[in-house]
């Protein structure tokens, strides 16, 4: 019998509003604040805390961010979203089906999966779109897969795709974003600003009680392995290596933070302060938290940070873009998806 097999493949970015109007935006950040992965506090202590005060508050503000960033085709974190899963569809051919999902709003993972569902897939691939492992952006995605999975009969064969930081596509393509900044203009200094998390969160997985800043600043081990801050750190120091930045012309950093508790730190906007302090003139800004522009990188770290460094002496801030559609990223999210000759491969070489 001929069996033709067909892989669904999902890449799954965290989302972002339908529109950038102040009620689309309230209800994104009411699905994604309501996250228990995201606010991780009890039910009846983030419910309020949503809904009463970030959402209502935040919205309006948000919104207008939002109308800064919006383009024609839409939010950008979608479109780059589309662009790459049409060119990961062409990269992998026609055995497979390419769909685009989003953890909060829309496409919704839920609806992107009846598509794969409805294409007559035999295997799916998952890949949340995010280089280092968090409870709140790849522990979510898994979680919300294996909710919807449990209403179908067959539960096919499935691959999430693990954080990817050190994968060398993933490397090579933010180093040579970096390398033509760098051959562009001279930079005294490199920031790699990533999304912060609470602190708290960090500790939630530390079989060995090693999660210090000092400790996951400088090694990756069996400890502390899964650890957002030390996987930051790692990436930051992969590209720096690519790059053959010296360990005292970078500076890691978190940005992003919501609420008044600890979130990871060096806190960027304190970053940018004292680089300006330290009469650093020149700054390069990555965000390799991100695979995609959106809000948090075009708006926070392009415009914020920049007017921030130049109130306080500094010249020329920079903000690397994004990986977006680039060849080398394609081809990495190629490697992820097929890190070797897949069944479908290997029952037509039969
Ligand atoms: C408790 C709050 C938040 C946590 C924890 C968090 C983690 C986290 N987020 C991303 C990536 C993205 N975040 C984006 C937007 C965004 N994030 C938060 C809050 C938390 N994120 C808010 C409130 C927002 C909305 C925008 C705003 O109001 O500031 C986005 C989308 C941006 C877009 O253009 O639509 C991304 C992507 C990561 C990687 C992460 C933890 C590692
Ligand atoms: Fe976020
Ligand atoms: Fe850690």
């Amino acid at each position: 019998m001929n069996v033709s097999n067909k892989i669904g493949v999902l890449l799954v970015n965290q989302g972002t509003p339908d529109s950038p109007s102040v009620p689309h935006v309230r209800k994104y950040l009411r699905e994604f604040l309501m996250d228990e992965r995201v606010i991780d506090l009890p039910f009846l202590k983030r419910w309020p805390l949503v809904n009463l005060l970030i959402a209502p508050f935040r919205a309006p503000k948000s919104a207008k961010l939002y109308q800064q960033v919006w383009t024609n085709e839409g939010s950008p974190l979608k479109v780059y979203g589309y662009r790459s899963a049409q060119l990961l569809q062409d990269s992998l051919g026609k055995d497979y089906v390419v769909k685009l999902a989003m953890r909060y709003q829309n496409p919704s993972v839920a609806q992107a999966l009846a598509e794969l569902k409805k294409a007559g897939v035999t295997e799916l691939v998952i890949v949340p779109l995010y280089p280092q492992y968090a409870s709140a952006t790849t522990g979510s995605v898994y979680q919300k897969f294996m909710e919807l999975l449990q209403d179908w009969p067959v539960v096919p064969p499935l691959r999430l795709v693990p954080q990817f930081w050190e994968h060398p596509q993933f490397v090579q393509a933010f180093a040579k974003i970096g390398r033509k900044h760098l051959q562009q203009q001279n930079y005294d200094h490199v920031v790699f600003t990533y999304h912060g998390l609470p602190e708290r969160q960090l500790h939630k997985d530390e079989p060995f009680k090693s999660c210090t800043e000092a400790n996951c600043q400088h090694t990756l081990h069996a400890g502390n392995q899964n650890c957002y801050r030390a996987q930051c750190y790692a990436t930051s120091r992969a590209i720096a290596l690519q790059l053959g930045i010296a360990e005292e012309n970078y500076t890691v950093c978190f940005q992003s933070r919501l609420g008044k508790e600890p979130w990871l730190q060096p806190y960027t906007e304190d970053v940018v302060q004292q680089l300006a302090a330290r009469g650093i003139k020149n700054v390069l800004a990555f965000a390799p938290s991100f695979v995609a522009d959106c809000l948090e990188t075009t708006i926070e770290v392009g415009v914020e940070y920049k007017e921030l460094f130049e109130e306080h002496g500094g010249e020329h801030w920079q903000l690397a873009e994004s990986l977006n559609d680039d060849a080398t990223w394609i081809s990495c999210l190629h490697a992820l998806v097929q890190p070797h000759p897949s069944t479908a491969d290997a029952l037509k070489a039969a």
